[in-house]
């Protein structure tokens, strides 16, 4: 049967007595197109295409592909014994040197000489000794340190593991990793190449690899959240859980392909489709938080927008705690968007100013607004400043600033996605700053903070309250908020196979009754797309991207 998959690809489908074989040999597609032309989803005849030399070399057996599971084979340079300083290099009180593989203990003996115990016992494994660190070649003491020997497979790479813990300082670090380069059976580590180790030995998958890189690099505190959630596998938990799932439907799938109709339960496969509703629907409910978990992971998009010189530029440097943007009392002072990124409330944020929105024929400032609306519309959210003289324009009677403030704020505060900000508070007289604070309330705009970035007033009440913001929409508080729980999918690598992953499911719930090989067929897709996620399927193409950006000694 030649039938097409949800990816749009075109599979031949190869029905030989009980078993069900997959071809997508090229050459033999080739030949049902020119020969047969066939039709998606009927059988043919493929013994005259096929002929006596029976199914080409790689037509894969069909049943149970989503099952295997890829293993890495290690090469002898992969199997060596590698070393590296795990600490950065430099003066500080302490350096740990670690080493990893089957030399290990090898290398103990060597180098480590104990002060209390005698040498020619072992380590016992995860206790710390007080060490001499020899030379190996002339026995000369390099330095004075402690020493650990992890017992494998329970350590960080699943082999035995050494650490040694030295004085951090130029000349010991180098005396030593200059002797350890002595040693014939051990060499230097490549950048991430014990957490490879890790992850060959199955202490880790792909997702846990990623959270190490991501907790290793974090800079805020959304990051190091998201990415010790990775590290300690609450991702890769529910991934397996997932594929199991997946799995467990597609085994009932296949027992309607082997077994013919009059054995089988009837509703197995109503079964298996609403089995395969919840699975989807798991999906999609993760697949809609991705983007609140990118933003912990990657950092908010935040515009500043409005009016010319209501004094966006003036906030912009309020946050950047510096002259970063130009502020002059000329109205179309900014033209380019201008950038920093900042950490509000520990979630990283990519603050953007922007030109002053207004009908210009200045091409310079044309441009510019055209830039500014680009990135406004793109922004997870922006703040939308307003001068609050302008507002009250002259008019200082509680309807005329209720009619200019409904008419800027009608056609702008659509969305949930903007807050408002009044500036230049300083400039109003109090008694009508407080006619206007009272109507105000009326208007049910998100933010409304009055400031004056001159003088400061409001600035810190504001700073807490949109930090407060933050935090409730993007889950760096603890108790679970209005926007749900702590999103698992923040990486876009997973959020793309997990698409993948749905797409198949749909098109599985989208077959037909009939067509039970070809549904299957997608349920085998699916497995294979979460699979990817966690490195079980298809490991070699991500890996090197994965591990390319480790530092030494990690
Ligand atoms: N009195 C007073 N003046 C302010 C305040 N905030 C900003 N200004 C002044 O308002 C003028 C415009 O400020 P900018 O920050 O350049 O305003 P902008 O919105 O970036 O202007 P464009 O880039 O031209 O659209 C400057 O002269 C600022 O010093 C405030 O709170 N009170
Ligand atoms: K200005
Ligand atoms: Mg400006």
């Amino acid at each position: 049967m030649f039938a097409r998959t949800a990816t749009g690809q075109y599979r031949l489908l190869i029905h030989t007595g009980s078993s069900v074989c997959f071809a997508s040999n090229s050459r033999l597609v080739t030949a049902v197109h020119s020969r047969a032309c066939p039709t998606p989803g009927r059988h043919i005849n493929l013994c005259s295409l096929v002929g006596s030399s029976g199914l080409p070399d790689n037509c894969r057996r069909y049943r149970n592909t989503a099952q295997s599971e890829q293993k890495l084979v290690l090469s002898d340079a992969q199997r060596q014994t590698i070393y590296a300083l795990s600490t950065p290099p430099g003066k500080a009180g302490i350096a740990v040197i670690r080493i990893s593989g089957p030399d290990a203990l090898r290398l103990w003996r060597s180098v480590v000489q104990l002060k209390k115990t005698k040498q020619e016992s072992l380590p016992e494994p995860w206790k710390f000794y007080r060490c001499r660190v020899v030379h190996p070649e002339s026995g000369e003491v390099l330095d004075e340190g402690l020493a650990v020997y992890f017992k494998g497979p329970r350590s960080f790479t699943g082999e035995d593991v050494l650490e040694l813990h030295v004085h951090s300082g130029r000349a010991v670090l180098s005396s030593i990793l200059n002797a350890l380069s002595c040693l014939p059976y051990c060499r230097l580590a490549e950048p991430g190449e014990f957490t490879r180790r890790a992850f060959a030995a199955g202490r880790m998958d792909l997702t846990q690899v990623e959270g190490l890189k991501d907790l290793i690099n974090a800079e805020t505190e959304s990051q190091r959240k998201v990415a010790l959630q990775a590290t300690a596998g609450q991702l890769r938990g529910w991934l397996t859980q997932l594929r199991t799932d997946i799995i467990k439907c597609l085994g009932h799938v296949e027992a309607l392909i082997d077994f013919s109709e009059e054995d089988i339960e009837e509703g197995i496969l109503d079964d298996a489709k609403q089995r395969a509703r919840d699975i989807a629907r798991h999906i999609g409910e993760q697949l809609s938080n991705f983007r609140r978990g990118e933003i912990m992971r990657s950092g908010l998009q935040l515009a500043i927008f409005g009016p010319p010189n209501v004094g966006k530029s003036s906030l912009f440097n309020f946050f950047a705690q510096r002259e970063a943007a130009i502020v002059t009392n000329v109205p179309g002072t900014t033209r380019d968007v201008l950038e920093i990124s900042l950490d509000i409330g520990g979630l990283p944020v990519v603050l953007a100013d922007t030109a002053g929105l207004r009908e210009t024929e200045d091409i310079v400032e044309k441009t510019g607004i055209e830039r500014a609306t680009d990135r406004i519309n793109t922004a997870d959210l922006s703040l939308f400043v307003l001068s609050l003289p302008d507002l009250v324009n002259g008019g200082s009677s509680q309807d005329s600033i209720s009619k200019n403030i409904d008419s800027i704020l009608a056609s702008e505060i659509t969305s949930d996605n903007i807050y408002v900000l009044l500036n230049k508070r300083d400039l109003l007289p109090t008694e009508t700053y407080e006619r206007l604070e009272s109507g105000l309330q009326k208007w049910n705009i998100r933010g409304a903070w009055a400031i004056s970035l001159a003088t400061g007033e409001g600035t810190r009440e504001f700073l807490e309250k949109f930090e407060q913001i933050l935090k409730e929409r993007y889950g760096l508080v603890d108790e679970p908020t209005a926007s749900g729980p702590r999103p698992l999918v923040s990486n876009a690598r997973h959020s793309v196979h997990l698409e993948t992953a749905l797409r198949f499911i749909n098109a599985f719930l989208d077959t037909s009754d009939a067509d039970v090989i070809l549904a299957a067929e997608e349920l085998r897709y699916a497995a294979q797309a979460v699979g990817k996620i966690t490195g079980h399927i298809d490991v070699d193409d991500v890996l090197d991207v994965i591990f390319r950006d480790f530092c030494i000694g990690k």
